[in-house]
């Protein structure tokens, strides 16, 4: 067994006979290394569904996350067993309901014994650690992780920056167009984020998916999983979620060792003139046996500078809005951090609308 191999960490296999996806897998070396077959597939898979494995079992970079994101996964196994009490004490930043969800503790879904039965975040700060700007301090439950933190949020955003290099070159951008907006220094709401969702109680399946229909406001995510749950769609149904996606029109994405699932997220859409697609996807309980284990998964995720501003960098290749079409004279140009924070908003609020829950809380 290869040494990256967490038998552990799976329970129970992915059923057979389950509607699956077949994603492509690209190869972290490759394109590292500027192979330009691999660099395209990638230029074209974001152009399309936004979803793709990425190996990184074959540089030394790409095992380095690989081992950070298992060391999470049991960090992940422990820290939510601190009693809720302590969990609520690690808060979210105090910007309209929720922030960026960037840092601190949040619950979507309490049983009557205020336990968390859905899903619960706990949200650690880049820009906290590494922007120099704030005193960043981890709640005594967590602090003994901060090395570990660290060291997977900069291996990380290595990793983001050659898919954001990648894609500046595919549309014919400046040299540094998006990887100069992704800096480790930079105060922005990138996050490392563990996922816990309890196995539902009852042995049953949750009637609504714990993380409804979405795309990340975010540059790139990179997620890791264990337990199959995640879903992407081919439905055409627009995202502001008037219309639900058929239920037949969800695929399963399988975890597979030794790859993160790469998502491309909204901000690109925004900063390509949506000539990049962000994928669009939801969590259902873990499908047959594996709905009898706790979920966890491990998200760290890109985001522009904070004073970004959200709207279609100029290149040949990025279609161009003529002033003269809109005679509103344009729409307001939010900076990265006004949009994302109506952005994540948005889907905390589907969230409580799906569990019938009051929209502020
Ligand atoms: O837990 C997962 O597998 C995905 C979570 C997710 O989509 C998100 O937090 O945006
Ligand atoms: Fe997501």
């Amino acid at each position: 067994m290869a040494e990256y191999e967490t038998p552990e960490f799976y329970p129970v296999p992915f059923p057979d006979g389950l509607p699956t996806i077949e994603l492509q897998r690209l190869s972290l070396a490759r394109l590292m290394n500027d192979d330009v077959d691999q660099a395209r597939r990638l230029f074209e898979i974001c152009t399309r569904e936004g979803f793709f494995y990425l190996d990184l079992t074959d540089h030394p970079k790409g095992l380095k996350l690989l081992h950070g994101a298992h060391s999470v996964h049991r960090v992940g196994q422990e820290v939510f067993k601190v009693p809720m009490a302590e969990k609520y004490k690690f808060e979210p930043r105090a910007s309209y309901e929720t922030g960026l969800l960037d840092t601190g503790y949040k619950e979507l879904g309490l049983d009557s014994e205020g336990n968390c039965n859905k899903l619960e975040l706990l949200n650690i700060s880049q820009a906290g650690f590494f922007s120099g700007l704030e005193d960043y301090t981890l709640p005594s439950w967590l602090a003994p992780q901060e090395a570990l933190f660290r060291s997977t949020l900069q291996t990380a955003n290595v990793i983001h920056n050659v898919i954001l290099a990648i894609l500046e070159r595919g549309l014919a951008l400046p040299t540094g167009a998006f990887t100069s907006l992704h800096r480790l220094v930079d105060r922005s709401g990138d996050f490392l984020r563990i996922l816990h969702y309890p196995a539902p109680k009852d042995g049953k399946p949750h009637a609504h998916p714990p993380t409804p229909a979405h795309r990340d406001a975010v540059s790139v995510a990179l997620l890791f999983c264990w337990q199959g749950g995640l879903q992407i769609t081919d439905s055409t149904a627009p995202v502001d979620h008037t219309v639900e996606e058929p239920e037949d029109t969800w695929f399963f994405v399988p975890p597979l060792p030794g790859h993160v699932i790469v998502n491309l997220g909204l901000v690109m859409e925004v900063l390509s003139g949506n000539v990049l697609r962000a994928g669009k996807h939801r969590v259902v309980t873990p499908p047959g046996p594996q709905g009898l284990h706790d979920r966890l998964s491990v998200l760290i995720s890109a985001r522009p500078e904070e004073n970004t501003p959200m709207r279609a960098l100029t290149s040949p290749k990025i279609p161009q809005k003529n002033p003269e079409d809109d005679p509103s004279g344009g729409e307001e140009v939010l900076s990265a951090k006004e949009w994302g924070i109506q952005q994540v908003l948005k889907t905390v609020h589907n969230i409580r609308r799906q569990n019938n829950e009051p929209l502020s809380q």
